[in-house]
């Protein structure tokens, strides 16, 4: 499997505020890693970090062998746009766009054409079995069914990497659990990498790599300090 984003040596200081000390991490084309941790360790910075949004105060990032250094800020939001997708906890959907508009959105940004679009959109919609609901506006649509909607645009570009933060944090149990399932067969069929951050043990668990972060450090599953 190649190698599609690294890090070595990655620490993040808000003033005074440690939030990410000396992590390293590497990623391979297709591979779904899971971050857990305790609320404030730190792995929503480290995970803004890897996606090129938040900028670190020591380290490297490398995607497919390009340092994040040597990028600047027009090609690393080029990169983030068209190479990256992103979930959040509460889907983001853009109110007044219509599901299929809101999943066609990365390709559009891209600079596709709109009927090629929002055709990809239809697709990914269908793979996600929300073909019914192209036409609808996020308020017209459940809470899982919006975060499946948040999970079809994030991989409706065929990115390189997903980055996820809590994307099933909003849904019950039952719901958390299909959505995950759906998103990471869909991410893995598509060759799409995902670092998915999750309080969640029993979502962590269908990763195939696990990390767990404790005060700002990172280790591989079953290595934390005691
Ligand atoms: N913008 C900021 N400015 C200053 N400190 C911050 C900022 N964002 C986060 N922190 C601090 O950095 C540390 C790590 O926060 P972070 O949000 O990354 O943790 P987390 O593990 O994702 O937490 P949670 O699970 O609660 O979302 C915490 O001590 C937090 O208070």
């Amino acid at each position: 499997m190649s190698e599609v984003l690294s890090a070595k040596g990655i620490d993040l200081l808000y003033g005074e505020t440690s939030a990410v000390s000396n992590a390293q991490i590497s990623l391979h084309r297709g591979e779904v890693a899971a971050i857990t941790g305790q609320s404030g360790s730190g792995k929503s910075s480290l995970l803004y970090c890897l996606a090129g949004v938040l900028p670190v105060t020591r380290g490297e990032i490398h995607f497919e062998g390009r340092s994040f250094g040597d990028l600047d800020d027009e090609e690393l939001s080029a990169l983030r746009r068209e190479r990256f997708g992103f979930v959040f906890q509460y889907g983001e959907l853009l109110p007044e766009l219509t599901v299929e508009e809101n999943t066609a959105l990365p390709l559009r940004l891209a600079g596709r054409r709109k009927a090629d679009a929002l055709a990809a959109a239809g697709e990914v919609l269908g793979r996600l079995g929300l073909a019914d609901l192209c036409g609808r506006r996020p308020s017209q649509v459940s809470g899982g069914q919006s975060q499946r909607v948040a999970v079809a645009r994030s991989l409706v570009h065929k990115p390189a990497v997903v980055f996820a933060d809590e994307p099933t944090g909003s849904l019950d149990s039952g719901n958390a659990v299909a959505v995950l399932e759906e998103f990471l067969t869909l991410a893995r069929s598509q060759g799409t990498a995902v670092v998915l951050v999750t309080h969640d043990a029993q979502v962590a668990a269908r990763a195939d790599t696990r990390y767990i972060m404790c005060d700002g450090m990172l280790r591989p599953h079953g290595e934390e300090a005691s």
